[in-house]
């Protein structure tokens, strides 16, 4: 009985793919504030007489490294991953998003007040406050919007499994990609238009968030009901996650080739986006007002092509074979952007636009083999556990870019700013792209090993899904 209720309900076109609008919105606004500074780091560093904040290339990048301190150093997100296996995606969700206002309100409160330039030592290195009171805010959002994160991959695991799940993980996707393309490109007109203020775009953002809690509010109200008629908790259904469960993840080969070819990715991508403003302005010459336009090509790429790819996988599989194409496609880019003769902004344009489809490529195919190799129960722990080592790349290359420009980049001063030659940087993200491909290689020979069926189509034909249910039934009488 509960499974015909259970199958009634899944068949609910409307309803899940409502319950995807729903969380993938607060996704969007999380993936807005989290980018937004990138095009606002030539402001940042413009000194203080001049409008700006003064902070130096490295400060920047301590800022950006600050996302993952939380997440990485105190194991918050593994904790997340535990709490979402523990107590559901409603709780997991709505604590998230409440984290990440909190995070917001703490880093605006930072960047609006000059605490008189005073500056505090921490373990050796000097902090101004305002970067310090930002960065901590950061870090605080961080852990909200990593949690939030693994919490929406679960509940599209729990709406639409044997359906169209990647297609509705690639959406979610393109959703944070809308978010991140608005953070990179209106940013800088929201800041002039508010009299080159960098704190009022951070309002804005935390504005937009508080609506983005409603959206997961309105989610948990549905998705409550639907446990209701299935007249279990979420709970009840599945087996409990037990401690223990976390030794049988980091136990698999599959795990460690997925969380490594994410972290060696998406470390490849997410910091260089954070430093394409600043690469367009020094290397391809372009006005920094308009610094944020090319790269923002490549997050409204992403809004078509993974909703496609994640049909393509849903449809036809091939998903360790999708995520070997985006390794390749990624190694070419970067070596490309590190040949300081490929200067013209027409060839950053190709560029970006072959990014937008590697790096659509990848998340299509690699967060829906994640339930193919791990069970779900213990599906929040895995993929906070992937996004903890994706963390260590989120926050350590940021940091080791910094460092790099400032110690082996500056190519002189204009306005007291430095200027960059973004040779040795695109070189170490070429290196991320090499390694990238060597361990998406061993993943589709480790998925022809154990069966994992990386390869095949996710979306069973209704006669598979009538067996299943049918033996289910059989099991269950
Ligand atoms: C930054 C975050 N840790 C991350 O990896 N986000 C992924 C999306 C993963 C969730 C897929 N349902 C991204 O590509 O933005």
């Amino acid at each position: 009985m509960t499974q015909q209720i259970q199958r009634k309900l899944s068949e609910s076109k409307t309803a899940r793919w409502s319950v995807l609008a729903l969380v993938a919105f607060t996704m969007l606004c999380g993936y807005f504030i989290t980018d937004m500074m990138a095009p606002l780091q030539d402001l940042l560093q413009t000194p203080v007489g001049g409008g700006g904040l003064g902070w130096s290339g490295d400060d920047y990048g301590k800022f950006t490294s600050a996302y993952g301190w939380f997440n990485v150093f105190f194991l918050m997100l593994i904790f997340g991953g535990m709490i979402l296996d523990k107590m559901g995606v409603r709780f997991t969700g709505l604590m998230a998003t409440c984290i990440m206002i909190v995070g917001v309100f703490i880093k605006w409160f930072g960047i609006s007040h000059n605490f008189d330039g005073a500056t505090v030592t921490i373990l050796g290195t000097e902090w101004g406050y305002t970067l310090l009171v930002a960065s901590l805010g950061y870090a605080i959002f961080g852990v909200g919007v990593e949690i939030a994160g693994i919490t929406v991959s679960k509940i599209i695991v729990k709406w639409f499994k044997g359906k169209e799940m990647a297609l509705a993980m690639g959406l979610e996707m393109a959703c944070a990609r809308i978010g991140t393309g608005l953070a990179i490109g209106v940013t800088p007109l929201l800041c002039k238009a508010f009299n080159n203020s960098i704190s009022m775009p951070i309002l804005i953002g935390l504005i937009l968030l508080c609506i983005g809690l409603l959206s997961f509010i309105v989610f948990v109200v549905m998705d409550k009901r639907r446990d209701e008629e299935l007249e279990n908790t979420e709970e009840e259904a599945e087996e409990p996650f037990r401690f223990s469960d976390i030794f049988s993840i980091i136990s698999m080969k599959g795990f460690w080739y997925v969380a490594l070819l994410c972290v060696l990715f998406y470390s490849a991508v997410f910091p260089f986006l954070k430093y394409a403003p600043s690469l367009m302005i020094n290397k391809f010459g372009i006005d920094p007002e308009w610094s944020g336009v090319i790269p923002a090509l490549l997050p409204f790429g992403n809004i078509l092509l993974t909703p496609f790819f994640g049909n393509l996988y849903d449809r036809k599989g091939k998903g360790a074979t999708i995520m070997i194409v985006g390794a390749i496609m990624l190694v070419f880019i970067h070596f490309m952007f590190s040949i300081p003769a490929l200067n013209n902004w027409v060839i950053a344009l190709g560029l970006i636009l072959l990014l937008g489809i590697a790096f659509s490529l990848v998340p299509s195919a690699m967060w829906p083999s994640v339930p193919k190799i791990i069970p779900e129960n213990k599906l929040g722990t895995a993929y906070a556990l992937i996004f903890w080592v994706q963390n260590w790349g989120l926050m350590g290359v940021p940091y080791l870019i910094g460092k790099v420009l400032d110690k082996y980049c500056i190519t002189g001063y204009v306005n007291e700013k430095p200027t960059y030659d973004y040779t040795i940087p695109m070189m170490i993200f070429t290196c991320f792209g090499i390694l990238a491909l060597m361990i998406a290689l061993l993943l589709k020979r480790e998925d022809r090993i154990k069966g994992y069926g990386l390869e095949l189509p996710n979306i069973k034909k209704p006669e598979e899904e009538a067996k299943i249910i049918a033996e289910e039934m059989i099991a269950e009488p």
